[in-house]
């Protein structure tokens, strides 16, 4: 049973085996297909978050991969797409028919670095093909970020925050099913933003990574009880591992991280 209606727990797909041959890798895919197969109906919410990445390490086997993943789940879940994205528009659109048209996924994580038309581009993409399940997450203040030059970036999350708000205005008025498809990515371990006034009053909803391994505080999860805002916590390596674990393990973990929510 669900605790908390505006939080939702999301299962980081981050398949990384020790030995770095497509062998493994393939073998750590079907070990996390295998919990959501044996275990999936006791999940609470149904959201799932592959990284690119790890499915791009292996070239084309690894997309296939990554293929045949989406399309077992994308009926019951909601396919996160987390790579990052982001290009000049005409560029963007191939990202856009990777995700939505090739995937069939539901959402994604961009960045705001190329700017609003780049953003605008993506929300309209993913209100036309993915619907109700649609979010796409802007990178504003992630769990690892710059305490160098670069830390101007997310020193302006609440700029990133009116950027998102603005193009909902300008996209979305008045379209009260698709209220929720603008997000940002808001780091677990970034309390004073997760808990600030303006990321309340601007109802966007948020992607916060950094519990399990990242060694974010789980109280953060009842903390944000009610918080106005939908939240989506992900967890990898503290439910997989990577894949370098025991299925009765991964299995212990998902039980006891379920708890929290
Ligand atoms: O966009 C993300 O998902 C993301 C944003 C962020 O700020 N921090 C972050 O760790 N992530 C992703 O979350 C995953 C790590 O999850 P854990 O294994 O649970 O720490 C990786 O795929 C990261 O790319």
């Amino acid at each position: 049973m669900k605790t908390y209606k505006n939080i939702n727990f999301c299962l980081g797909i981050d398949p990384n085996p020790t030995q770095q041959n497509f062998e493994s890798f393939r073998s750590a895919v079907y070990t996390h297909m295998e919990i959501l197969d044996f275990y999936g109906n006791k999940l609470n919410d149904k959201v799932l978050k592959p990284q690119l990445a790890y499915f791009l390490a292996y070239g084309s086997k690894g997309i296939s991969l990554l293929e045949e993943f989406v399309n077992r789940y994308n009926d019951k879940y909601t396919i996160i797409i987390d790579a990052k994205f982001n290009d000049i528009s005409t560029t963007l659109k191939a990202y856009l028919h990777f995700v939505f048209g090739t995937l069939q996924a539901h959402a994604l994580t961009i960045s705001p670095f190329l700017g609003e038309q780049t953003l605008e581009l993506a929300f309209e993409e993913c209100a036309k093909k993915a619907d109700r399940k649609g979010r796409v997450y802007v990178l504003c203040a992630t769990s690892e970020s710059s305490t160098g030059e670069l830390s101007f970036i997310d020193e302006n999350w609440r700029r990133t925050l009116l950027a998102c708000q603005q193009l909902r205005e300008k996209i979305f008025a008045n379209q009260e099913d698709l209220n929720k498809l603008i997000g940002v990515v808001i780091g677990a371990n970034r309390e004073n933003i997760l808990f600030s006034d303006e990321l309340k009053a601007s109802e966007l909803s948020v992607l916060s990574p950094g519990l399990g391994a990242q060694g974010a505080d789980w109280k953060i999860i009842s903390k944000c009880a009610n918080h106005p805002n939908e939240i989506t916590f992900p967890v990898s390596r503290g439910v997989f591992a990577g894949g370098n674990i025991s299925l009765e393990q991964m299995k212990d973990n998902l039980v006891a991280i379920q708890r929290y929510f």
